[in-house]
């Protein structure tokens, strides 16, 4: 087996990644075209040629610039079909995929439209690649708090295919704690939480988003890193991080995949795992994230076996269920 074939069907999972981060330029001109909305690109090339960003904020102008073109239930549909297509050509065996409902609903899409097109995909993908899937509402956190409990209000009667809020978007300047509101009324209704924190944010975001927020998972969190007691605590609870290192590389969060620091956090007893964030807009879906550190870092074969292991211990499947997966895992490592 090659390595391209062993990343490629080695059994995971992935934890995060934006459903609207999936969007290829191909599709983005597609359905420009079919909703007559003027991008102001002229070719695919020319997208690609602007995805070079600097920091976490040029990323999200143009993403949110590019979920302009999702207008129709059916553009949900496609989106999310073809995410689940690559996942499946790279045997992601169970993904939990956030979505950014306000970011839609801002433009006068309902939430209906939005969640029936994505989670009819997600039905479809379990029939036909047997991919398990749960979908996690993220409120955007340089919105106020009013407008997250709206989306909030908003999902309640989609709470059955939702089980998990989260929060996303501009992170310095909106620390968790502007959202303890909104979820504590989240967990009141039965919600489980997740949070962006640490991507460029202090560790003192990581903290609020455990004490303030509840969060089973943090996303990203790399920069636990600047603070002995975090990693202490994070080591002690085994709270999963969801990393995402070619999102880092190409949002400056690391200067270069060789001095990214997911290998420390292993090394050290994190549970680590490795995800694509916004694959179309950072060049790689989970396979070639886990390829770009194992030859960035010189992982081996155990360090992969441990983080792909980690991402099924981190969902929020039954222990029967992780347990199934894991032996599938153990089975391919066996090969
Ligand atoms: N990496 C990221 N950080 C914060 N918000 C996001 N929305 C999509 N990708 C994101
Ligand atoms: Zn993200």
């Amino acid at each position: 087996m090659t390595k391209n074939q062993f990343f490629c069907q080695i059994p995971k999972a992935e934890l995060h990644i934006h459903i609207e981060g999936s969007l290829e330029p191909e599709m983005m001109f597609a359905l420009g075209d079919r909703n007559n909305i003027q991008l102001p690109y002229k070719s695919v090339e020319e997208i690609r040629a602007a995805y070079n960003f600097q920091n976490l904020q040029s990323f999200l102008d143009l993403y949110y610039a590019g979920m302009s073109v999702l207008q129709t239930e059916q553009d949900f549909y496609d989106l999310t079909w073809a995410y689940m297509q690559k996942a499946s050509a790279q045997n992601v065996r169970h993904a939990e995929i956030f979505f950014d409902p306000q970011g839609h609903t801002s433009r006068g899409i309902s939430f209906e439209t939005i969640h029936r097109g994505i989670y009819r995909a997600l039905q479809e993908a379990k029939q036909e690649f047997g991919i398990s899937s749960y979908l996690i509402l993220c409120f955007l956190r340089h919105l106020s708090a009013e407008s997250a409990m709206e989306a909030l209000e908003q999902a309640l009667p989609y709470k059955d295919t939702i089980p998990a809020v989260g929060l996303d978007s501009s992170e310095v300047g909106n620390p968790p704690s502007k959202f303890q509101k909104v979820f504590d009324k989240a967990r009141e209704k039965g919600f489980r939480t997740v949070a962006h924190a640490g991507e460029e944010g202090p560790p003192e975001y990581i903290w609020e988003a455990i004490n303030l927020l509840g969060v089973s998972r943090i996303d990203h969190g790399v920069r636990c890193i600047d603070d002995p007691k975090l990693l202490e605590y994070l080591i002690e609870k085994q709270i999963p991080l969801t990393v995402c290192p070619l999102s880092n590389i190409k949002l400056c969060v690391f200067d270069s995949m060789a001095k990214h620091n997911i290998k420390q956090l292993l090394d050290m007893g994190l549970c680590v795992t490795v995800n694509s964030d916004d694959p179309s807009y950072f060049g790689g879906y989970v396979a070639e994230n886990l390829q770009e550190i194992e030859s960035a870092l010189n992982l081996s074969r155990q360090d992969i076996y441990k983080l792909v292991k980690n991402s099924f211990q981190a969902t929020f499947l039954s222990v029967e269920e992780k347990q199934t997966r894991i032996a599938e895992l153990d089975e391919f490592m066996m090969k």
